[in-house]
């Protein structure tokens, strides 16, 4: 049991639960009543009133408890339904109140027959708990309460704390009127606005400090908490419209999530992203040597897409910054768009919808033809490039591929042993190469030249890969029928005007780099790589990092786990362990994984040791970063 001179004034109702008690037993008594709906209402109004202060809280008492029409058999479902409700980072944190168990109080203006139950299993007893009781009368039905009571008048619970005289700081911990009153007349130190379940205006305007949950108060107290740093503390920003579902999941997991719209420049990120220890773009956002210089919190990158080269992947590493990516959820929808634009050039589609659209109607079989039997070659067979290949061939095209990498066949797919092999040969020629710098300009005149008279390109790949005068000129001059162009070398921040210099050329179909922009790819990302970004954060899992070693890490139960990310220089695992043994840690498990410029050990260690440790392991030189998890 430790004390430390201070005493903590719990409120019950939305503070300890996540409820209002009386409106759970309204639910209970009410349950046949067909006017159940209502009085719920009314009942909450009330409550709401009282608790704003706005009608006196006997007032308040009195009309509630004959609306509830509840008897003592009642009460019974009530303390079960209550035992479910417990705030949950109060839940999480059951072993701050047992080792404070002494300097705990429980002052509500609830009802001591179903508040002591329920903080019973929290170490609270009985006589620390101050609360109103019921009246009943010979039948057992809950007909007022003890009028007595300071708790059941206005303004009770200032006189309750007076009368208790605590001794030390006192602190009140709540989430309405009744409880920052008490800070108010000067009987508690400090008023923490407890917003886990509701957030009132109120509370939040009068307190020394908004707690959104336990571990926050017990951070800003230096207690013992269940987890070692508050996640709301943790801000991940997420740019270019990330799918909404991300900012649900990450809020859902505590983080504290911002969004914006559209892409930052570097001057504006190297502002936000001074105090953001998360960031999520896809792939218009540049994550420079500058900006990952300016981000002095930042651990990890999350790419909501598949392309990484937007981001200095090398400077984030030598930073301790683990990037994670999405690499194969949009892949089927870059594929479904390249099949239909294919279709869709080699019929003159657009030709034609627009020479409709300007009201001229051009019957013709000329310039359009079937995909069947064709010629379709695919650059770049990577994950997209061999899922092409698969469903075209089952159109009854013939697939051609080239990749600078041994790629094994898929279905009747022939490998071209050149670039030039596979130009010549092709009716269609599909870019799928990544996105490393050293592609740019890939396709040129003198490729265009390989290619056959008439054929056709299509690039959903990256807009630097092509380049664009050539194939204007190509288009022009009728050496390719058509081109579906989705991404460019230059693509503004944000929806809003471009120009392009492939405008108004027939048969090219111009898209917005839309090739990855389904609601089922979006989602499926926004799931993926929130997954991934939350297993790092909250375990140091680094599985599917991008541009760091990957670590899958067992799950640490009731032990603290330092994560040590450091330079890989000779000698730096045996200061690590020196460290250590000098502090004599009680290790259940040690992991390490490196690349040929960083290390990450993991050390997972009995939760008893000298706090010192942690300041020894972030002096050790080559260290980069260092974080205690539990
Ligand atoms: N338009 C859009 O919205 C989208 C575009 N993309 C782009 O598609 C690219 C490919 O995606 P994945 O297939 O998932 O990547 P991947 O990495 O699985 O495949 C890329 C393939 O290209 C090959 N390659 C690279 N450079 C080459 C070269 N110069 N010559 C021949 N082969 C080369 C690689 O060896 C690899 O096999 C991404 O990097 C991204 O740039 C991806 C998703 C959506
Ligand atoms: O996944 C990729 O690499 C893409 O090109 C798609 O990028 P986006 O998420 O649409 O910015």
């Amino acid at each position: 049991m430790e004390t430390n001179n201070r005493t903590y004034v719990f409120d019950f109702d939305s503070t300890l639960t996540r409820v209002e008690a009386l409106d759970i037993l309204a639910e209970i008594t009410l349950a046949n009543n067909p006017e159940k709906h209502k009085i719920i209402e009314e009942i909450q109004n009330i409550t709401n009133k009282g608790i704003d202060g706005d009608i006196s809280f006997t007032e308040s008492l009195e009309s509630r408890i004959k609306l509830l029409n509840a008897k003592k058999s009642d009460l019974n479902e009530l303390i079960r339904r209550l035992k479910r409700q417990v705030s949950k980072s109060i839940e999480d944190n059951k072993e701050f109140f047992e080792t404070h168990a002494e300097d705990i109080y429980v002052i509500s203006c609830g009802f001591k027959e179903f508040i002591d139950p329920i903080v019973k299993d929290y170490n609270i007893p009985s006589e620390r708990v101050y609360a109103n009781t019921f009246e009943f009368d010979d039948k057992e039905a809950i007909i007022g309460f003890d009028s007595e009571n300071v708790l059941s008048q206005h303004d009770g619970k200032i006189d309750c704390l007076k009368n208790l005289n605590l001794p030390g700081e006192v602190q009140v911990i709540g989430d309405g009127y009744s409880d920052y009153v008490m800070r108010k007349a000067g009987i508690a130190d400090k008023f923490f606005a407890y917003t886990e379940n509701v957030s009132r205006d109120k509370a939040i305007d009068n307190a020394d400090h908004i707690t959104p949950n336990l571990d926050e108060f017990l951070y800003l107290n230096k207690l013992p908490r269940k987890i070692s740093f508050p996640k709301h503390r943790i801000k991940i920003l997420l740019l270019e419209n990330v799918h909404p579902d991300a900012f649900e999941r990450l809020t859902d997991d505590g983080f504290t999530v911002e969004t914006v719209s559209r892409s930052l420049s570097e001057e504006e990120l190297i502002e936000r992203i001074k105090d953001i220890h998360v960031l999520g773009i896809r792939s218009k956002t540049q994550v420079t040597q500058k900006v990952i210089d300016a981000a002095e919190k930042l651990m990890a990158v999350g790419a909501f897409c598949i392309g990484t080269k937007q981001i200095n992947l090398e400077a984030c590493k030598n930073k301790g910054v683990v990037v994670f990516n999405a690499p194969y959820s949009n892949t089927r929808s870059v594929v479904e768009l390249a099949i239909g634009e294919i279709i869709m050039l080699m019929r003159s589609v657009f030709a034609r919808s627009t020479e409709l659209h300007n009201g001229e109607w051009n019957k013709t079989a000329k310039g359009s033809r079937e995909v069947r039997g064709k010629k379709l070659g695919i650059v770049g067979y990577g994950n997209i490039g061999k899922q092409l290949s698969v469903l075209a061939e089952s159109m009854g095209m013939q697939v051609y591929y080239y990749d600078i990498e041994d790629r094994l066949a898929l279905g009747n797919a022939k490998k071209c042993h050149t670039l030039e092999e596979l130009l010549s040969t092709s009716d269609v020629v599909s870019l799928h190469i990544d996105d490393n710098a050293n592609n740019k300009n890939f396709i040129g005149e003198e490729e265009i030249k390989h290619m056959k008279d008439g054929a056709v390109l299509v690039n959903l790949s990256r807009g630097f890969v092509v380049d664009i005068p050539a194939l204007k000129t190509a288009l022009e001059s009728k050496k390719l029928s058509g081109a579906a162009v989705d991404v460019f070398p230059v693509e503004p921040r944000a929806n809003g005007s471009f120009v392009t210099d492939l405008k108004g050329i027939p048969n090219v179909i111009l898209t917005p780099h839309v090739g990855g922009s389904t609601e089922e790819a979006q989602k499926d990302i926004a799931d993926f790589v929130p997954g991934k970004i939350m297993n790092y954060i909250n375990s140091g899992n680094t599985v599917d990092a991008v541009n760091f070693p990957n670590i899958r890490l067992p799950r640490q139960n009731n032990r603290h786990r330092f994560l040590h990310i450091h330079k890989n220089v000779p000698g730096i695992m045996a200061k690590i362990n020196k460290v250590v043994a000098k502090y004599d840690l009680n290790l259940t498990g040690q992991y390490l994984a490196t690349d040929d410029s960083v290390g990450y050990v993991i050390v997972d260690v009995d939760k008893e040791y000298n706090n010192e440790v942690l300041q020894a392991l972030k002096d050790i030189e080559h260290t980069i970063k260092f974080r205690v998890l539990y």
